[in-house]
């Protein structure tokens, strides 16, 4: 399926784990639970809706144009029998059917709705909240008090629509309106610590050679024969270039997780292979940017880290669930502090064909409502964690044959992470 490459802005429902069984063993262990969520599916930013509204209707032209060889005036009837011949006659031309999604299709947003949380997005966070509270009834109970739950989301409205969904999936539409949620601050050295990391910002994320990488697997001969693949399958006398190509698959993208009730035609220039390649270049831009690429990227995230072991070792039981909301730069340090899907090299433009079974794929480990919750269980005097990365337990490098982890094993393996944690200095900020 093609749609299982479509990079940071695939939908949850490909990756959620609909399964809810509880570990009977574990009943009544549980005690506390503090997750992290990246917000669910959103719109494009403006500049993306800009490029949908205004080059997309030029593009989906040209390809009729090029597909299509009915000039106005036709009665309906003789386009369908034209169209039809065409699609059976001419493999270079596009199937009736594809032809006919171009045809009907329109851009979507609005640039006063960048960003925006969609409809898509609510239902992930409700139903992600249902799964959760299913497994872990005690944690999660559907009775709100603000002793025993902690929500916070960033100053974003995609973030705050995400918790109040989340909550409606816990306690009901009537009880999730008195619940109550801090209000955000600009920069949270929590939820977005990297917002306040001037090293990571100037070193990292506004450096041209981060995405070094990515620019080189752009212009490869790799990435070359692909863009020519799709120009061919469009039926394109000239071979399309890499932002026009990039504009299409992350029009594939946002509106193949906005609804699964309808195929996007913005799909259709790809197949298995030419969208693997588009997919590689997202790893590899996250990978530099959010991921292993640089130290410092993953490092800060000892922040996050360390609110949540503090959260863990406390000896007040209360609240017994941290929730919080937030976005994919979190997410991927997050996931790369605890040292998950590392490859054993660095992930480079050159090893496309290497690496088919990378562990670092953004498709899978950061879509859209991706989340890492981690659950404390106290059984017979010990204390241990369970994590889960998109609902299924993952085994933490403390404990590579267990998913439930020693606490006191998590706390050797990363103890770096908590003695040397002074986040300003790590920052270099003034
Ligand atoms: O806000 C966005 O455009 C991206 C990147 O955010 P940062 O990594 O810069 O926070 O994250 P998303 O909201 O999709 O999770």
């Amino acid at each position: 399926m093609i749609t299982n490459h479509l990079g940071t802005k695939s939908p949850y429902r490909y990756v959620a784990n609909i399964n809810c069984t509880k570990d009977n063993n574990l009943q009544g262990c549980a005690k506390k639970i503090w997750m992290l969520v990246r917000h669910g599916t959103r719109n494009p930013n403006v500049l993306q809706i800009q490029k949908m509204q205004g080059y997309l209707p030029i593009l989906k032209d040209i390809i009729l144009e090029r597909n299509s060889n009915l000039s106005q005036g036709y009665l309906p009837i003789l386009k369908d029998i034209i169209l039809e011949r065409n699609s059976n006659l001419s493999s270079s031309k596009l199937q009736k059917s594809d032809i006919e999604l171009f045809e009907n299709w329109y851009p979507k947003v609005n640039e006063k709705d960048s960003k925006k949380l969609t409809i898509e997005g609510e239902h992930e966070m409700l139903e992600l909240a249902e799964r959760m509270q299913a497994r872990f009834p005690d944690l999660l109970p559907p009775v709100y008090s603000n002793t025993s739950y902690k929500f916070k989301f960033t100053n974003t409205q995609r973030t705050k629509k995400s918790a109040e969904n989340f909550a409606v999936g816990l306690f009901g539409k009537k009880t999730a309106k008195d619940v109550y949620f801090p209000e955000p601050i600009k920069h949270d050295a929590v939820l977005r610590f990297y917002k306040m990391c001037s090293k990571w910002i100037s070193n990292v994320k506004h450096n041209d050679s981060t995405y070094a990488e990515r620019q080189i697997f752009e212009n490869s001969l790799l990435m070359k024969e692909a863009l020519r693949k799709i120009s061919k399958k469009l039926n394109f006398e000239n071979m399309l270039s890499f932002d026009d190509v990039n504009l299409m698959y992350t029009t594939c993208a946002f509106e193949t997780a906005w609804t699964s009730n309808t195929k996007s035609p913005w799909c259709i220039p790809f197949d298995i292979d030419t969208i693997k390649v588009m997919e590689y270049s997202e790893d590899l831009k996250y990978y530099w940017v959010d991921g292993y690429g640089k130290e410092i990227t993953y490092k800060q995230a000892c922040i996050a880290f360390n609110n949540m072991l503090n959260f863990m070792t406390a000896e007040d039981p209360y609240p017994h669930a941290v929730l919080y909301f937030t976005h994919s730069g979190t997410l991927l340090k997050m996931l790369s502090h605890l040292n998950l899907y590392r490859e054993d090299k660095p992930l480079r433009a050159a090893d496309y064909n290497d690496n088919h079974n990378r562990k670092w794929r953004v498709s899978k480990i950061d879509t859209f409502g991706s989340n890492l919750a981690f659950i404390l269980h106290k059984c017979n005097g010990e204390k241990k964690l369970l994590v889960l990365h998109n609902e299924v337990p993952v085994k933490l490098p403390s404990c590579p044959d267990n998913e439930l982890c020693d606490l006191q094993k998590i706390k050797d393996y990363y103890s770096s992470s908590i003695t040397d944690c002074s986040f300003d200095s790590i920052c270099e900020n003034n």
